[in-house]
């Protein structure tokens, strides 16, 4: 069954982990004014992976700031369930989490809903699209990684493609308004194939912090979408 168009469309999400921390709150404000339709906000623990960022005291903060983007939580932590009440006290708009981390992924789904935030599942390169089974019905929203989890920065990992089309075919049969996020390495010049291959959701750290002129690399990244999808 085709997707509803509604969901179709291009959310460019950019990774606050390759922000200016030190001004985070500006920093949010130039890119959501450049543009960019989400906050990506990418949380470890030094434990399910090796390194650590930030926590729900830093997406309050975002949200007393003025902030009112949806926030797009990607934990990287385990266990998963202590932090998602936090994350939903905090503002988080979605909440996404790796499979491996979470003794009960169904469960864990449930508890990000009745806490009132959207969810979202994370698929590791190597983790096989047979974990959507029985649970992508229950999503919001399926996030692809294109690079191993754990730093920004690194160069998008090809298979992902060819994974970004077997889910896109799960989520159109299964005809419920899914997004399909992908994340890691994502740049302009990488961006238009990874639309082709079924991404609506595009997250960016490096191509967009790493750039001054962010509204044109944002407007860069909307183009080749299009350009891509016209094809
Ligand atoms: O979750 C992660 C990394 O674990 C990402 O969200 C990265 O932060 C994306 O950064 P770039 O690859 O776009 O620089
Ligand atoms: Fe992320």
């Amino acid at each position: 069954m085709p997707q509803d168009p509604a969901v179709n469309d291009c959310i460019i999400a950019p990774s606050i982990l390759s922000a200016d921390f030190a001004r985070l709150g500006q920093e949010v404000d130039e890119v959501i004014a450049a543009g960019a339709d989400w906050v990506h906000f990418d949380v470890m623990d030094n434990h399910y992976v090796p390194n650590l960022t930030i926590g729900p005291l830093v997406c309050e903060a975002l949200r007393k700031h003025g902030v009112t983007a949806p926030i797009d939580v990607h934990l990287m932590v385990e266990p998963v369930d202590r932090l998602v009440p936090d994350f939903a006290k905090a503002g988080a708009t979605l909440v996404s989490f790796h499979p491996e981390a979470s003794r009960h992924v169904h469960r864990t789904v449930q508890l990000i809903k009745a806490e009132g935030c959207q969810a979202g599942l994370v698929l590791n390169p190597a983790t096989p699209v047979e974990v959507l089974d029985y649970v992508l019905e229950e999503l919001d929203l399926v996030l692809l990684m294109s690079v191993n989890p754990g730093f920004g920065g690194q160069a998008f990992i090809p298979s992902a493609l060819e994974k970004l089309k077997a889910v896109r075919a799960r989520i159109d049969a299964c005809g419920k308004p899914i997004r399909l996020e992908i994340d890691g390495g994502v740049k302009p010049d990488n961006i238009g194939a990874i639309a082709a291959a079924g991404a609506d959701t595009f997250v960016a750290g490096s191509a967009i912090f790493g750039q001054r002129d962010y509204a044109d690399v944002i407007r860069r990244m909307r183009q080749a979408v299009t350009d891509a999808r016209r094809k």
